[in-house]
């Protein structure tokens, strides 16, 4: 049967063994992750083995170096599976090896970020080692990536048991035990969900009774589009280390969401040519994205509005002034401005299409996605959009396990431990 492993990458202790307790019915194997094990030390370990004697315990040390003392350490704090870097070097590998069998556990070797993992799963079995762990890490998941090619490959090179982990969903899941994985290792998933015994279940289920699920991946554009949907512009904030919205621009009807890749116009205060004629540019599902060298008079307004919504335009943006507001809220589409007035200007044809812009202190080029709520709008360059988008998911279910934690009686603080990591001084 294959076993389902529960990964608490979280750095609050009481946290761990609560969301644990929720899930310990459903899962074979509680890991105590590396970002709790850097924050608790090995009495996350003992805390997991006292409270949870009928699972095995692994401690997911990641360890490089100085294999036979790491291994002691977790043996004796109570780990049954120490995790090791398949990255580390030979002798590194055989320390932890032979400790791990003077003190009576077992090794995991993790191929997170090797070259070479097919090639270096053949070695580690050879060397000794209990498991391998195919496994692409949090950060190259927001990239993109999941491990199921190379779990794929590693499975018909080795017959040790293999592990798998990296972002996987039940679907994700459910095939990777088809192909061969005999231990599933899921953490945000499960964990940072808003109720991690609904999705331990999920999983369990999945993994019973596994298929081989085809994994359909949509255009990269739908993607994006699809996760931006589900986040607000303070989770894109906080994904880009707490990075600011376009200053001073708001929504002129509120509870309204704008997501699409940006058509740039540069124009004059009150000279509404561009901005109109970007309306023939852009396609639908984009937002057009408006800066004025001034905002006493408007460069858009009722009828560029009807025109937009035509063409199934996602939104507009104007760093400048808008007018018949009024008019847009009957049309309820979604403009956001810095300022309203009555008086329009002359179309005169000054400015361009698809230029890079600075909007209230935030430079937008052409291609980059927007994101526009309540709170602001934020832009996300071209680039790093996926990752962002995908960081952005992570913040808000984040949060959605912590609103969970709140609505059961406890305060902000307390959840989060908030005193213990303010800054020492
Ligand atoms: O090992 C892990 C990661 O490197 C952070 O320590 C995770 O436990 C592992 O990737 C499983 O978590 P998810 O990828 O969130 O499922």
């Amino acid at each position: 049967m294959p076993k389902l492993q529960v990964a608490l990458d979280l750095v609050e202790l009481k946290r761990a063994v609560e969301i644990a307790k929720e899930v310990a019915e459903y899962v074979d194997l509680i890991e105590v992750g590396t970002p709790l094990i850097k924050s608790e030390g090995m009495n996350a370990v003992r805390v997991m083995k006292k409270t949870f004697r009928n699972h095995e315990i692994v401690a997911d040390m990641k360890t490089i170096d100085t294999g036979a003392l790491e291994v002691e350490m977790c043996a004796k704090s109570g780990a049954d599976i120490v995790i090791i870097l398949a990255l580390s070097n030979d002798s590194t590998i055989e320390e932890a090896i032979r400790s791990a069998r003077k003190y009576g556990c077992k090794i995991m070797a993790d191929l997170i970020n090797h070259p070479n993992p097919v090639e270096r799963a053949k070695e580690l079995e050879e060397l000794g080692v209990d498991y391998i762990n195919v496994h692409v890490g949090i950060d190259v998941q927001m990239l993109g990536y999941d491990p199921i090619e190379i779990l794929k490959k590693v499975v018909k090179e080795v017959s040790v048991p293999v592990a798998v982990a990296g972002g996987l969903d039940v679907d994700r899941a459910s095939l990777c035990v088809s192909l061969g994985a005999e231990i599933v290792i899921v953490g945000s998933n499960i964990v940072k969900t808003k109720n991690p015994k609904e999705s331990a279940i999920k999983f369990r289920k999945a993994i019973d009774s596994a298929k081989p699920v085809e994994i359909v991946r949509k255009s990269l554009d739908e993607e994006i589009r699809e996760i931006l949907m589900q986040v607000t512009t303070p989770n894109v904030s906080d994904a880009m280390h707490r990075a600011k919205a376009i200053e001073g621009i708001y929504p002129i009807i509120k509870g309204k969401k704008v997501v699409g890749k940006a058509v740039t116009v540069y124009t004059m205060d009150g000279d509404w040519a561009k901005p109109v004629e970007a309306i023939d540019v852009a396609k639908a599902g984009e937002v057009i994205v408006i800066k004025c060298s001034g905002d006493s008079s408007a460069v858009w307004g009722e009828l560029a509005t009807r025109s937009c919504m035509n063409k199934g335009i996602a939104g507009v943006i104007i760093d400048g002034a808008v007018r018949d507001v009024d008019e847009i809220v009957k049309l309820d589409f979604p403009v956001f401005a810095r300022k309203v007035v009555p008086n329009a200007g002359e179309p005169k044809g000054f400015g361009e299409i698809n230029v890079k812009i600075v909007c209230g202190g935030v430079e937008v080029n052409p291609g980059d996605w927007i994101i526009a709520d309540d709170n602001g709008v934020m832009v996300i360059p071209q680039k790093r959009a996926y990752e962002i988008a995908r960081r952005a998911l992570e913040v808000k279910k984040h949060e959605d396990r912590i609103r969970a934690e709140i609505e059961g009686g406890k305060t902000l603080a307390e959840i989060i431990e908030l005193y213990k990591w303010e800054k020492l001084k």
